[in-house]
């Protein structure tokens, strides 16, 4: 389809899902509507099947479940054209309502920064009129959970954490790539895994040229990883979202644009809202690190060590196409991992773990200038704050095998004093801010101190 054509598309709709409980398989139909005719999608999305036969109780919790998803997940294909109507497939509730909305505004945020559209951000999604009926209540609170594993630092902190404290939990993941595999591995615990394919014709539609960039994929991910919970009669789905993933990047026209938008807990929030609102689940979905900073996330990881060989927190590695094999070891979210996990590990052990010494490397300065605050705005990337990356610092130039390593003496340098003095007060150790980690779980963390 012409690109003239597809930016005439004035409606998004969304005609059906279907769910095959013999294979597992679900198929989440999407239209994007316009005078000249219409473009349609299929997402299909595989979720694990459990050996006993699916009871009806069960599917029909499921299907409250994927009528969210099937909502939520057409924020792909939405932005392909970002037509200022968006037509619901059927009535919601507030809660539902309202998760959709922030969904496809606050989660479409830098995607309608970075392509200058600022009606996205004002959007407002049709929703037909009439009554939802009430779901079956589905008390999973006391059940396993399921680990949300992707691969990186954070997920394998909760998954010890939970493992270490007594709860016995399930990893999960979303096409699990060959580092998400080696992570499972090494933790020696049975995974589940659902399988994610983009309609291709998507691709297809970005390489003519077609409007592109960054979705909520944490948004998509929990609500399969819950529809998957459901399926296997499983607990809570437990997250390992930090609080610095609720701070915002930079201020548009009013509006707050966070790349992790739904990794926040506001976020958070709306989910476990609406998953309880319309599918009746009582404890649906939560965040073990929500209070934690990225550095402190980092002070616990240094504590396992099991994982070593296999831990991959860089972005790169998990794109679809052309991935890098591990860590790249020259983006943002490279030079921030490193830098929180460098003053509570050895330089042999960080070395080996990222395959090369990023402090050792002029060339990283000018990276490590932003994430620090000196030049430019916090990356559009999944780092900490700019206080975290300043209390790192600080805490190598105290360090004898890192104080003259040639980047950390560049950055000491590029530092003002009021800097270190903004970290000498910091609270970045302290745990704080809301979360919804529910009472039982709260003990899960000390299990790892
Ligand atoms: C791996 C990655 O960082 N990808 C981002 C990148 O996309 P790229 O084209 O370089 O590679 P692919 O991920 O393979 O995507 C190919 C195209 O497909 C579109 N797409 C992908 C997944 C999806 O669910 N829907 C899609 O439409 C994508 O837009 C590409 O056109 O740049 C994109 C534009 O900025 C980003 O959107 C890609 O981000 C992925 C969706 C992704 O999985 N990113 C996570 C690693 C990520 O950024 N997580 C955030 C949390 C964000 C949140 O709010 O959930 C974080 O960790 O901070
Ligand atoms: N493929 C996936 N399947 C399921 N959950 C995922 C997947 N990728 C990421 N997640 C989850 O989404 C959340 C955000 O991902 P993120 O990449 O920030 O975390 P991480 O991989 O655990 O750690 P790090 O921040 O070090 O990369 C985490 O809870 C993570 O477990």
């Amino acid at each position: 389809m012409p690109n003239e054509q597809l930016r005439r598309m004035d409606a998004f709709t969304f005609p059906s899902y279907s769910i095959d409980f013999a294979t597992g398989e679900a198929l989440f139909d999407y239209a994007l509507t316009g005078p000249h005719g219409e473009q349609r999608f299929t997402e299909v999305i595989t979720l694990p099947l459990p050996a006993e036969p699916v009871s009806d109780a069960t599917a029909a919790t499921l299907n409250r479940v994927l009528e969210l998803l099937h909502v939520v997940a057409g924020v792909s294909y939405y932005k392909a054209a970002a037509p200022h109507r968006l037509v619901l497939p059927t009535p919601l509730g507030a809660a539902a309502a309202e998760l959709v909305t922030a969904v496809y505004t606050k989660g479409l945020a830098e995607y309608a920064y970075r392509n200058r559209l600022p009606h996205v951000l004002e959007l407002r999604p049709e929703v037909p009129a009439g009554e939802v009926g009430p779901p079956r209540v589905y008390d999973d609170s006391d059940r396993r959970p399921l680990s949300a594993v992707g691969g990186g630092k954070d997920s394998i902190v909760s998954l010890e954490a939970l493992r270490r404290a007594g709860f016995d939990p399930v990893p999960f993941s979303v096409n699990p790539n060959h580092v998400i595999i080696a992570v499972n591995q090494a933790s020696d615990l049975p995974p589940l895994a659902a399988r994610r394919r983009i309609d291709p014709v998507l691709f297809d539609l970005n390489a003519a040229g077609a409007l592109n960039g960054h979705i909520p994929v944490t948004a998509i991910n929990s609500l399969i990883a819950v529809a998957t919970a459901v399926l296997h009669g499983l607990g809570p789905v437990v997250m390992s979202n930090e609080r610095s993933a609720s701070d915002p990047n930079l201020v548009w026209n009013g509006h707050e644009i966070n790349h992790q938008w739904s990794k926040g807990v506001e976020a958070e929030g709306l989910l476990r809202a609406a998953l309880a609102e319309h599918a009746g689940l009582t404890e649906p979905y939560f965040s073990l690190l929500r209070s934690l900073s990225e550095l402190h996330i980092a002070r616990l990881f240094a504590e396992i060590e099991r994982y070593d060989d296999v831990v991959t927190s860089c972005n790169a590695a998990f794109k679809l196409r052309d991935a890098s094999e591990r860590w790249c070891r020259n983006c943002p979210k490279c030079r921030f991992v490193f830098l929180a996990m460098a003053p509570f590990m050895s330089r042999e052990r960080i070395t080996h773990i990222f395959g090369g010494d990023l402090l050792a490397d002029e060339t990283q300065v000018p990276g490590y200038r932003e994430l620090l605050g000196v030049d430019g705005h916090k990356p559009f990337e999944c780092v900490g704050e700019v206080e975290e990356s300043v209390v790192a610092l600080s805490l190598l130039a105290q360090q004898e095998q890192w104080r003259d390593a040639p980047v950390v003496r560049a950055l000491v340098d590029a530092l003002p004093d009021t800097a270190w003095s903004a970290a000498a007060t910091s609270d970045v150790f302290t745990p704080g801010g809301p979360n919804f980690v529910p009472a039982a779980y709260a003990k899960a963390l000390t299990a790892l101190t």
